[in-house]
């Protein structure tokens, strides 16, 4: 069985002009120990679907579909069982550390705190495991007793993997955790993270516009565009030979250092993503698609299989059944 099981989840924010359908119809799988990848561009639905997993979204959000942590449905568990789920069992970071950290509390008492709250630790024993999550995350014991603005925001980041990890979960979501880093800083946080998952066998769902970093760390990827995920499959496979048009502009938009120069031209995409609430009828990419075809705008379109463990929603991309055209 999966650690983690997304069956057909949707979410729609209700707000004063309407309905906005940030997520739709999303199904995702994700193994005990396995790394997977969430990309697309802004106002995709990445962090809402991110949100959704530990029910950390507005009370305008209504949630559809079911979320099976470990066979448990999220969405239909009792507040106490979901607070006990938060931090000891999956456990959440952000993009931007500064802002999730307290400016007038000590780091060491930050980290600690989802252990007492838990009460997985006494106060010395909390004392002792801050201790190690700092060393695991590559900073000195002292640095406890300092405040966040003391540190830089890559230690700052640091810090928050440090809390994300405190209660040993099972699943860590990462949403955007190196956004607001520089680029050096970037791919230290991003080694870490990946050591840290290999070696406590943490899962992982990470979330990124940039389908290269994404690749990095991830043995899975799932692009998404307009709330819905329109191809899935191994990171490799899809970051290198990905079968969605949009995929491959992604793909085509961050070239890696050593890529042959074909890759390093990416024709940009035309247009803007779609305003959820008028989304295009059938395929919503078709507006901004180099290779629609007039029955794109009408098409009843899913997930196909596109390939060994791959899935594409795309009709050129079908290996299945003969598509129209
Ligand atoms: N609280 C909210 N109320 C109404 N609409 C919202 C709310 N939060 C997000 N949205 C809308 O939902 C859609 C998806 O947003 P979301 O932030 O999940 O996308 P994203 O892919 O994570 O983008 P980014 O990379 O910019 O964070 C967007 O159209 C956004 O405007």
């Amino acid at each position: 069985m999966s650690l983690l099981e997304l069956d057909d989840v949707s979410v729609t924010y209700r707000i004063a002009s309407g309905e906005v359908p940030a997520v739709r119809g999303v199904s995702l799988a994700l193994d005990a120990g396995a790394a997977l990848g969430v990309a697309g561009e802004s106002g995709s639905g990445k962090s809402t679907l991110a949100m959704a997993l530990l029910r950390l979204l507005p009370k305008d959000a209504q949630v559809g579909g079911r979320i099976l942590l470990d066979g448990e449905d999220v969405l239909t568990m009792k507040w106490g069982r979901m607070r006990a789920v938060r931090w000891a069992e999956a456990s959440i970071v952000f993009q931007g550390a500064q802002h999730g950290l307290n400016p007038v509390r000590r780091i060491g008492e930050q980290i600690a705190e989802p252990l007492l709250v838990h009460d997985l630790a006494k106060p010395e024993a909390a004392r002792a495991r801050v201790a190690e999550l700092l060393d695991q995350v590559g900073l000195p014991a002292w640095r406890a007793r300092s405040y966040p603005h003391e540190l830089s925001g890559g230690q700052r980041q640091r810090i928050m993997i440090a809390m994300a990890l405190a209660c040993s979960p099972r699943l860590i979501i990462a949403d955007e955790p190196t956004t607001a880093l520089d680029v050096m800083v970037q791919a230290q946080v991003l080694t870490l993270i990946k050591d840290l998952v290999a070696e406590h066998g943490i899962s992982l769902i990470m979330i990124s516009h940039d389908l290269s970093v994404l690749a990095d760390v991830c043995d899975q990827l799932a692009v998404m565009y307009a709330g819905r995920v329109v191809e899935h499959g191994p990171s490799a496979e899809v970051f290198h030979d990905a079968k969605h048009p949009y995929s491959k502009a992604l793909a085509a938009a961050f070239p890696t250092v050593g890529d042959p120069v074909s890759r390093m031209a990416p024709k940009g995409l035309g247009g803007d993503p779609p305003d959820p609430m008028e989304l295009p009828t059938g395929c919503a990419f078709h507006p901004r698609c180099p290779v629609a075809l007039d029955t794109c705008a009408d098409l009843d379109v899913r997930l196909w299989p596109a390939g060994p463990n791959r899935t594409a929603a795309c009709v050129h991309a079908r290996v299945d059944e003969e598509v129209a055209s």
